[in-house]
């Protein structure tokens, strides 16, 4: 029954080998089931034949070795062998069975007096197992473990690898070929061939239009040579044109050249990824044919460990055929027991080649998944960057087609363009060149005429030279004659000139003496709002509509009639005033003294008609304009310099204006030159040349007077201001110099203070201002009835307006009268002296700046009832002021701080000190 043995060949499955094996060694109750075959190379593993009886189908599946799926093979093997196992305890239970049975068939037989030596035997083996092995004792189980559970493990790691490693190699190489159909190195190579062509074929097709329309240009240009056409010009911007866009093409050319090498560049990288790939793909290829091998071993072996079944299982259904042979089997069972020991033994060193294959093959797997790792994140990265070169290739492209259609196009419309103009122009031009030609055949006669016209030119240019000698010396001649004419006339019209010049100016005299050496206008003010409001405004002034001369005066019952030589009404402006004596002032710049009295009494408007207010200034300012706009009209030929002095005559003290310290008292006196002129020592003089500096000596002047007196109002009323402009002039031209003098003065008010009863200073005040005024009226009277006696010298204002007043000097005495009733009998008197000067007149034939020396009493005048002083009959000439330097050396030094100030400000500005 155990003779029959089944045998299984296990040399080609080293895996189910360790299993058999390591069950074996651990379990000794199996040794007498598993036997080796002692004439095999341990490949071969014998098992009881009974444990396959119960399963005859086991063989036929584990035979099965052309399963579609190796893993499906092994997972039935592995069921299959959990099954066997299991059926080899059952069967080693009914072994132990029948062991018994044994047991006590022997007992039976000693009993029946045989079979001692069987029982002992028996018994021995019971009691004494072998080496190694446990003694299978009566009641023994079964082991529970044929094959142990790392060994399970193992293989199902193993399997579980291998599924992983197929799974892992087949998504490698789908990743692969996906990546070589997405990198399109082909692709991309194939567009930079497609790139590159069409570059060549842009290159071919430009060469070929441009040479096709430089040959055009060309012959164009050719056949009109001529260097004012508009074909070379056109020809000369195409070529600029070609020459621009052969730039852009070598641009374009060198940017497709750093593609082609960028594509270069990448193209090897993914040759290199490839290369890589490649090997991994090898070395996946190596483990998994190593996995065949493997499996191809394991099937083989399960072949032969099923053929071993079958044989034991025939085995054992012979040996349970056969009659029982206890001491035998026993016999050969410890016989046997040593060969499988051995067997054992080799099959436990296979075992551990084994082991030691499946480390290998672990390690080769973990270097393989190591290696798939990297190369599975090299192909990511591979892909991104080929991604991030698809982007810029599309990019490059994109811009490269958006580039080359926009040349195309701008070629296409310069071409275009070109063509067009040339063919316009080649039209007008052929058009032209057969008018040209017309004309060439009509011109050929005209040339021949022309030809001889020519000869003869050319005949007359030899001569020429000599003819234009000739001639330029006739004009020379004629030339040297006219210029003499020309100066000659120069000298006959300059001659004239003068003469006209010195007409107009005795013309002007002649008009101003017409009108009156002594002129007196006058001047009544209007009634000011207070004078409305507070008095009886009743007028007893009337004028002549028709007779701008005449003023009529209402006066106790009697109207009197004035007769002037002008009137102005209170609404006469200050423009109307000066127009009507501009023309004395302009005398003034042809070398006449002038002089210009504003009289009447306190309040009449002296002060307002000479000076004026400060938006609608005098006659002072306007005077003084009127002067600068002259001579700048007159600079070309005269150079002019105006002079300002400002003098003071109060109580017949002379105080400078303009001066350091006004409270000096200036005096009078002869020139010590000899020339008989007077003079007026430390009087100031400052030279003006703008609007600016008479403003500045007006406030200097206004400044000073009120720094002389304590009320500026009151202190005016009752003293002279006299405004001195000389005016001196040279023409370079003709060496003419004039020099003229504008005495422009304030008088003192006229009322008849004397006879109200003042007493004191304002005594002494009221008889100066009689005193001059009186003076006045007697020069004037002298003058008028041509004394041989003028009694300048009676008063300072007239000793001071000596060379004003005589020769052919203009004087003008502005008649101020206050329209107020409360004043008409001053306004009377002082008419009544208006009308007895312009009576008087100058005589022009009298000697200037001499005096009679009789000693004629002066009239009075009859609103002035105080005598005139005694005079002293000496002639004096009066001249300017001496020298500044000695005027301010002389004066005393205590200004006050804002004259000081004004005088600094008029020395630093334009403004001059006359030495
Ligand atoms: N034509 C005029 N238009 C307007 N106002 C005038 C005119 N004439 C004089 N006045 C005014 O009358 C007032 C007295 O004039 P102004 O001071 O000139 O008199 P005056 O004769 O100079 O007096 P005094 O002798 O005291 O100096 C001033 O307020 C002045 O503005």
């Amino acid at each position: 029954m155990f003779g029959t043995r089944k045998t299984w060949d296990l040399g080609h499955a080293p895996c189910l080998q360790e299993l058999w094996k390591k069950d074996i060694s651990l379990d000794a109750s199996s040794v007498d089931f598993l036997m080796s075959d002692g004439e095999d190379d341990g490949s071969f593993l014998s098992l009881p034949t009974a444990a396959f009886s119960q399963r005859p189908s086991l063989t036929a599946e584990l035979t099965e070795t052309n399963a579609p799926s190796q893993q499906l093979l092994i997972q039935t093997l592995q069921d299959k062998v959990c099954e066997f196992q299991a059926r080899l305890r059952s069967e080693e239970v009914t072994r132990h069975l029948l062991l018994q049975q044994l047991q006590q068939q022997s007992v039976q037989e000693k009993l029946c007096g045989g079979g001692g030596g069987v029982q002992t035997l028996q018994e021995e083996r019971l009691s004494a197992p072998p080496t190694g092995e446990r003694a299978l004792q009566p009641g023994d189980q079964p082991s529970d473990r044929l094959i142990c559970p790392e060994e399970e493990q193992l293989v199902t790691r193993l399997r579980t690898q291998v599924e992983e490693l197929e799974e892992k190699l087949l998504d490698q190489t789908q990743e692969v070929e996906r990546l070589r159909s997405e990198l399109g190195a082909t692709d991309l190579e194939k567009q930079l061939e497609l790139l590159v062509v069409e570059n060549e074929h842009l290159k071919q097709e430009l060469k070929s239009w441009r040479s096709s329309e430089l040959q055009k240009l060309d012959a164009a240009a050719e056949s009109c040579s001529c260097s004012h056409c508009p074909h070379s010009q056109d020809a000369e911007s195409l070529r600029r044109e070609v020459s621009r866009w052969e730039s852009q093409a070598r641009q374009r050319e060198r940017r497709l050249a750093e593609l082609e090498r960028e594509l270069l560049e990448k193209s090897s990288r993914v040759e290199t990824l490839h290369r890589q790939l490649d090997d991994s793909t090898r070395q996946l290829d190596d483990g998994r044919r190593q996995l065949e091998e493997a499996r191809r071993r394991k099937g083989e072996a399960e072949q032969t460990l099923s053929l071993r079944l079958q044989e034991c299982e025939e085995e054992l259904a012979r040996q349970a055929a056969a009659p029982p042979r206890v001491k035998y089997v026993t016999q050969k069972v410890e016989v046997e027991s040593a060969d499988s020991q051995k067997a054992l033994a080799e099959m436990q060193t296979k075992n551990a080649a084994l082991q030691e294959q499946l480390s290998v093959q672990r390690q080769l797997l973990r270097e393989l998944e190591t290696q798939l790792h990297e190369s599975q994140r090299t192909c990511a990265q591979l892909r991104t960057q080929i991604l991030v070169y698809e982007g810029e290739m599309e990019r490059a492209q994109g811009q490269l087609e958006a580039e080359m259609q926009n040349l195309e196009e701008e070629k296409n419309r310069v071409i275009e363009e070109a063509f067009i103009r040339a063919e316009s122009e080649m039209k007008a031009v052929h058009e032209n060149l057969a008018g040209v030609r017309m004309n060439l055949l009509s011109l050929q006669p005209a040339l021949r005429t022309l030809t001889c016209d020519y000869n003869c030119l050319k005949r007359q240019v030899q001569e020429f030279p000599f003819m234009l000698d000739k001639a330029i010396n006739e004009a020379k001649q004629e030339i040297c004659q006219v210029i003499s004419e020309v100066s000659s006339t120069n000298q006959e019209l300059l001659r004239k000139y003068k003469r006209e010049m010195n007409l107009r100016k005795k013309c002007h005299n002649e008009l101003v003496r017409l009108k009156g050496n002594i002129r007196v206008f006058c001047r009544v003010r209007p009634v000011s709002q207070e004078e409305q409001d507070a008095a009886d405004t009743k007028t007893m002034l009337s004028f002549d509509s028709d007779d701008d001369a005449v003023l009529y005066l209402s006066n106790k019952g009697k109207m009197m009639t004035f007769e002037l030589d002008k009137v102005f009404a209170p609404q006469a402006t200050q423009e109307d005033v000066f127009q009507e004596v501009q023309s004395l002032v302009t005398s003034c710049i042809d070398g006449f003294n002038v002089c210009i009295f504003a009289y009447g009494q306190t309040g009449s408007g002296k002060t307002y008609t000479m000076e004026g207010v400060v938006n609608d200034p005098g006659i002072n300012q306007r005077a003084l304009r009127l002067l600068f706009s002259e001579v700048t009209d007159k600079a070309p030929d005269w150079d002019y310099k105006i002079t300002v002095s400002m003098v003071e005559i109060y109580n017949e003290t002379l105080r400078n204006l303009l001066g350091e310290n006004p409270t000096d008292k200036l005096d009078i006196k002869m020139n010590p030159d000899g020339s008989g002129q007077l003079y007026v020592p430390g009087l100031t003089e400052f030279t003006v040349q703008s609007p600016e500096d008479i403003n500045r000596v007006f406030e200097l002047g206004h400044m000073n007077r009120a720094t002389a007196c304590t009320n500026l109002n009151e202190h005016s009323s009752r003293s002279h201001a006299l405004l001195i402009i000389t005016v001196s002039g040279f023409n370079s031209a003709t060496g003419n110099r004039t020099q003229g003098k504008l005495n422009l003065v304030d008088l003192a008010g006229s009322e008849r203070i004397g006879k109200s009863g003042a007493e004191g200073s304002r005594l002494r005040e009221a008889q100066c201002i009689n005193k001059s005024l009186s003076a006045l009226g007697d020069v004037i009277n002298a003058l008028r009835s041509k004394h041989s006696h003028v009694p300048f010298r009676n008063s300072r204002l007239t000793y001071l307006l000596q060379d004003s007043l005589s020769g052919d000097s203009k004087t003008l005495m502005m008649v101020q009268v206050s329209p107020l009733p409360s004043n008409m009998s001053e306004s009377v008197c002082s008419l009544k002296f208006a009308q007895r000067v312009r009576s008087v007149e100058l005589s022009s034939s009298s000697s200037r700046r001499h005096e009679n020396s009789s000693t004629s009493s002066s009239p009075t005048h009859d609103s002035v009832e105080l005598d005139s002083p005694p005079v002293t009959p000496v002639p004096l000439p009066i001249s300017r002021a001496s020298s500044a330097g000695s005027t301010l050396s002389s004066a005393s030094r205590t200004p006050s701080s804002s004259r000081r100030r004004s005088q600094s400000q008029l020395s630093t500005g334009r403004l001059k000190l006359t030495a």
